[in-house]
């Protein structure tokens, strides 16, 4: 059975990362993906735009919506303080597998829950299955044309609170037009368009940072 890219990102970061080093782990990934076999990654351009908005928000609770391969999870919990911890949902069993080893090589996993399954399915659970009171930041990065009804959920299901920031992937590639509508068009979101570049491309790409106003 040939393996999968996936599994073929995650042997290169067993054999070229240092264990337990965050960093080393994402410039491994971000070698690999960007010299051998592109793949969907935040990547190193957008991850510094990721960094800048944890390290502004400083989360207790983040929630990640679409984990791959782990990367963006080790990216967001290599900056989270004591205490504080990520959740991450990936429906795909596959990527789930590989994520769980990145995460665990990277010795982040004490701050990182993973989390199977629908995000329509998760969301509803987080406050009592998960112990969740409410969200200080999350990571959108699964299908783009559920960010705007996994928003409209985690509003219903009061995981939101004044000042919560949500992050969007994929603004412009694959794009996300229903969600731009949306959003900034909801008075209850302040907005912030970052202009980037799609993962390891010279494509253009954007982030969307909306600001939960209460
Ligand atoms: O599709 C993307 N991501 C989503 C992957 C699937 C998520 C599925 N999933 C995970 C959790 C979860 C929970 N509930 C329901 C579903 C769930 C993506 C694509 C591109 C891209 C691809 C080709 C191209 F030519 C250019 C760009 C670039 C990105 O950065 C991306 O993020
Ligand atoms: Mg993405």
């Amino acid at each position: 059975m040939n393996q999968s890219k996936e599994q073929r990102i995650l042997n290169f970061v067993l054999q070229n990362a240092v264990r337990g080093d965050p960093c080393s782990v994402l410039e491994t990934i971000d070698k690999y993906c960007s010299q051998k076999e592109w793949a969907m990654n935040v990547g190193d351009e957008k991850g510094l735009i990721l960094d800048k908005t944890v390290e502004e928000v400083n989360p207790s609770v983040a929630l990640e919506l679409g984990t791959y391969c782990g990367y963006s999870a080790v990216r967001i919990a290599r900056l989270l303080k004591a205490g504080a911890h990520l959740l991450t949902v990936e429906f795909n069993p596959e990527f789930a597998a590989i994520a769980k080893q990145m995460i665990e090589f990277a010795g982040v996993q004490d701050k990182v829950k993973l989390l199977e399954g629908p995000s329509e399915e998760i969301i509803p659970q987080l406050k009592k299955k998960y112990e969740v009171d409410t969200l200080d930041f999350v990571f959108l990065d699964h299908w783009k044309d559920k960010y705007t009804p996994d928003t409209i959920l985690l509003q219903e299901c009061n995981l939101l609170r004044k000042g919560s920031v949500l992050l969007a992937d994929n603004i412009i590639v694959p794009g996300a037009p229903e969600f731009l509508n949306y959003i900034r068009n909801n008075p209850r979101f302040q907005c912030t368009n970052y202009p980037s570049h799609l993962e390891y491309m010279k494509v253009e790409d954007a982030m969307e940072k909306a600001v939960f106003l209460g």
